[in-house]
């Protein structure tokens, strides 16, 4: 059964994840500007940065995220970015919206630069995440368990981290047999998911190095995260 602290913790999550989200200005550029490789990687990098902005915000609001160390906080989310980033998107492409806006994201995904052999696994993770039409809540606590992924590269208190990420999954693990009692495996898809990430975040970094070998600019934020320049 779900406790009441663990209610609590649902709420607070869900409250942080919504409340932060990318400026209307930054997503409407997306629906206005032209279309052309240079354009796409540009409005993505500024789309990007703003996500990692939000990011931050929702990250600082995970319950028990600021008593971690300092420099585990920083290490958490350099390693989680690129995965809340795909985690993030794939939420906003499996959305159809009315603008036509989602046509528009992945068109500009598509003919941003980058190479063919990326763009068939991102989308077919697209696709997988399409078809789990995680609720608000799954998606929030998702991204919060990619977050406190221990092992990232320079984590210190391993076990802290576990513990704090240990509790986000007993918490989503009861929540799937709540909102999904007729799909047993459902909680053991969404992990699955956390596994093609780690397969998706090292083509990122693939990704990156191709970008930066036909002299693309990244901002400073991407780069200081991305440990890019
Ligand atoms: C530097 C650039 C070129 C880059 O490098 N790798 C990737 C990249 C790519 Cl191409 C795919 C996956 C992950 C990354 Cl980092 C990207 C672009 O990354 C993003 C990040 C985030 C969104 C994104 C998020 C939320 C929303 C949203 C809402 O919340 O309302 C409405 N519109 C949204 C758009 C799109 C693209």
């Amino acid at each position: 059964e779900i406790t009441k602290e663990q209610r609590a913790l649902i709420k607070a999550i869900l409250d942080a994840y919504n409340r932060h989200q990318i400026p209307q200005d930054v997503t409407k550029k997306l629906l206005q500007e032209q279309y052309s490789a240079e354009e796409n990687f540009l409005l993505l990098t500024e789309v990007a940065t703003s996500q990692v902005q939000v990011l931050v915000e929702f990250t600082k609001n995970i319950p028990g995220f600021l008593s971690l160390d300092r420099e585990d906080q920083i290490a958490l989310l350099k390693g989680s970015a690129v995965e809340a980033m795909f985690l993030r998107s794939a939420q906003v492409l499996s959305k159809k919206m009315p603008s036509g806006y989602t046509e528009v994201l992945e068109e500009r995904i598509r003919k941003s630069g980058m190479s063919e052999e990326f763009i068939t696994p991102m989308f077919n993770f697209y696709k997988s995440i399409g078809e789990l039409h995680m609720t608000q809540e799954e998606q929030a606590l998702l991204t919060t368990i990619t977050i406190l992924t221990p092992d990232r590269p320079y984590v210190k208190s391993h076990e802290a981290v576990e513990r704090l990420q240990e509790t986000m999954l007993d918490v989503l693990r009861k929540l799937c047999v709540l909102q999904h009692p007729q799909e047993p495996q459902y909680f053991a898809r969404l992990l699955g998911r956390l596994t093609e990430l780690r397969t998706l975040h090292h083509y990122h970094v693939e990704m990156l190095t191709s970008w930066k070998t036909n002299d693309h600019k990244f901002t400073p934020l991407l780069c200081e995260i991305w440990d890019v320049q």
